[in-house]
């Protein structure tokens, strides 16, 4: 049906689900169909020639903003963290406390460090950010469709518009719930904007933009792409769901994980740093 399905880093728990779930999807036609798809590690690469590429966070924690004493905490959290967020033998209510503990206290060092607005550009111009191969494809595609691309992420709005803005893909039919930086009259970081965002909090951020969800109401068929299980629930908010496609980046401790990937996850994407598969899906239900 779509050849990149049968691409090696694609796994499925039940082909003929989706199968179904797409023929579905493609009768009901464009005008039905919404994107909802995380940041970190789903749109962006995880790794280029071996070496991690950074998040939002760490793409100020790499910059010239931050100083090096600040550097080392920040890495230190990074280490004693990430490794609690992808462990798959703790469950979502012990890593929460501790993912908040993580968020809070890295953006409390971030404030501290009297960040400018107007530096943002270069700590992002300079980064070694990346989008996933094929992401001109997927933004223009969408934008041409005019299908709306819901961007949900736990990172850092403020770096990741600027991300996108630099790629030339930040288009109209773009929205972003993220945690967006507070700064004051004089342009310096006072603090972070709203409720924090952080990965395994998503249901709870999709319920409060009732608004938007409200909008498409029309577009009762999703696309979803996340990289992490807290990506899952993304989709809350949406009214009248009729059908949800969800596609899982499975980036690293693949061989731990992969079973809890492939039970709630539709199609799952080991090690693919690529968008070949949502770009193939997205035409395949577009009618191109
Ligand atoms: N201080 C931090 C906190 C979180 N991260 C990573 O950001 C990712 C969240 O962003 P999504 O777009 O994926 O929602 C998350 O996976 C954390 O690993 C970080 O790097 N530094």
């Amino acid at each position: 049906m779509i050849p990149e399905l049968t691409k090696s880093s694609v796994s499925m728990r039940d082909p003929k689900r989706v199968e179904q779930i797409l023929t579905s999807m493609r009768n009901a036609g464009s005008s039905t169909l919404q994107v909802i798809s995380d940041f970190d590690m789903t749109l962006t690469r995880f790794a280029y020639n071996g070496k991690r590429c950074p998040t939002c966070h760490n793409i100020l924690e790499d910059s010239k903003l931050i100083s090096e004493d600040c550097k080392d905490k920040l890495q230190n959290l990074l280490e004693t963290y990430y490794p609690i967020e992808i462990d798959s033998t703790r469950s979502v209510e012990e890593k929460l406390p501790l993912m908040v503990k993580w968020w809070t206290e890295a953006h409390k060092l971030l404030v501290e460090q009297k960040i400018r607005k107007d530096h943002l550009v270069r700590a992002v111009k300079e980064s070694k950010a990346m989008l996933r191969d094929g992401y001109k494809q997927f933004f223009d595609h969408l934008h041409q469709m005019s299908v709306p691309l819901l961007i949900f992420s736990a990172g850092i709005g403020d770096v990741l518009e600027e991300v996108i803005r630099h790629a030339g893909v930040f288009h109209p039919n773009v929205k972003v719930f993220s945690n967006y930086m507070d700064f004051n009259d004089s342009g310096v970081l006072r603090g972070f904007k709203g409720e924090l965002i952080h990965i395994f909090n998503k249901r709870e951020g999709a319920v409060l933009n009732v608004e938007h969800f409200k909008e498409l109401q029309s577009r009762f068929n999703v696309l979803l792409l996340g990289d992490s299980l807290g990506d899952l629930n993304m989709a809350d908010g949406v009214m009248n769901l009729q059908n949800i496609l969800k596609i899982g980046y499975l980036n690293d401790k693949v061989d731990e994980r992969r079973q809890s990937y492939l039970n709630t996850y539709d199609i799952i994407l080991e090690k693919d740093e690529t968008m070949d598969v949502p770009n193939a899906i997205l035409l395949y239900i577009t009618g191109q």
